[in-house]
């Protein structure tokens, strides 16, 4: 058992701290003999990268992916896919107050019971920078997969909340804005909110509505590996995610099954889509659609009160580089972890039927 992996048949191994040297990883099963279009892998790890604009933490790094092995004449081989990215703008004297006293709910204090030991410069394995990782894995799966359409977006940020039905928007505008709200009204009014939290010092946070179209049937195994599962471990794995709902998700608990069963039409499709295109844990050939909830970004920029190590009461101020709302770099986190998940299910899929 691996504990930095993640998949099944298509298995994401990575390693990496903040601030140390680089961060990477290693792709096992990825079938060999795809064409790589390596300039939409940097695409993905451009719209992720810190630094982007000014709603985000201001850390520059370039996030440039380097592939050791796996991959001949542009094409994958078959063999282990490595990479790696530099780390190239630490800051580490920013994490000096950090040696032994823990911010606020933070993975400080939990690393440090659990190790006795931590890298404390820019939270070391558990900040969010390892989620580049996922982005060059997941950047791969989605080529690996390119029939099915992976649309992230944010849908909320703090109060403020897009209300349109996901089938009422156009995601290629989802990229229009730096908040990835592909209505501008609601882009604008997101874009404010951050820009204030981010002056008064605070963080906030956000939800984040993901649809994966043209899934086939028949993805996701039966009991313990349902595709629905699998897409909640792949999210909740996501730094500072705090909730995950899945198609009808909590409403579905208010409504009566006359409502809420899909209804189907001759050709299998269902007149409505309360199931989120997964029945029995096995996608059923409707839009995937789920939501993630993001918690405000730890790292406050005022005093709290908190202990150190020896568990004596003191105060922390966050200082440095930190993203006043994490939400709009990790829709291209979302949309990787979900293409991971689904190319996985996709292989294994080919393993079930004669
Ligand atoms: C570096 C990234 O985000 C970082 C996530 C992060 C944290 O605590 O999670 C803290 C900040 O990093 P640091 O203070 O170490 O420079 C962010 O900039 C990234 O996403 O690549």
């Amino acid at each position: 058992m691996s504990f930095n992996s993640f998949g099944n048949l298509l298995k994401v191994t990575t390693y990496g701290e903040s601030h140390g040297t680089a961060i990477g990883g290693v792709i096992d099963g990825f079938p060999a003999g795809l064409k790589v279009d390596f300039e939409a892998i940097q695409e993905e790890l451009n719209r992720r990268k810190p630094g982007q604009s000014k709603i985000v933490t201001q850390r520059k790094e370039p996030d440039t992916v380097e592939f050791l092995s796996g991959l001949f004449e542009g094409k994958t081989t078959g063999t282990s896919i490595g990479f790696v990215i530099r780390n190239t703008n630490q800051k580490s004297k920013d994490y000096n107050n950090n040696t032994n006293v823990y911010r606020p709910s933070h993975a400080d204090f939990t690393y440090d019971q659990k190790y006795g030991f931590r890298d404390f410069r820019g939270g070391g394995r558990s900040s969010a920078r390892e989620t580049a990782n996922w982005v060059v894995a997941g950047a791969l799966a989605k080529q690996l997969i390119s029939s099915i359409q992976i649309n992230a977006f944010t849908s909320s940020v703090g109060e403020i909340s897009l209300d349109i039905p996901y089938q009422e928007l156009d995601f290629t505008k989802t990229e229009s804005n730096i908040v990835r709200c592909p209505d501008d009204a609601s882009a604008e009014r997101m874009i404010t909110k951050i820009k204030e939290i981010r002056k008064a010092g605070d963080t906030i946070g956000g939800i984040i509505t993901c649809v994966a179209q043209n899934v086939p049937v028949g993805l996701g195994e039966p009991i313990f590996h349902k595709l629905h599962a699998e897409l909640g471990k792949a999210m909740l794995s996501i730094n500072a995610v705090k909730g995950f709902e899945f198609g009808s998700g909590f409403s579905g608990s208010k409504m009566k099954g006359s409502e809420h069963n899909d209804v189907f039409n001759a050709d299998g499709s269902t007149q409505s889509n309360l199931s989120g295109g997964i029945q029995g844990g096995i996608s059923n050939g409707m839009d995937i659609y789920f939501k993630v909830a993001f918690k405000p970004v730890a790292t406050i920029m005022s005093s709290q009160q908190t202990i150190n190590s020896e568990n004596e009461l003191t105060e922390i101020t966050g200082k440095g580089r930190h993203d006043p709302c994490v939400v709009p770099r990790a829709v291209p986190i979302i949309e990787a972890m979900t293409a991971l998940v689904l190319a996985d299910y996709w292989l294994l899929n080919k393993t079930r039927k004669i």
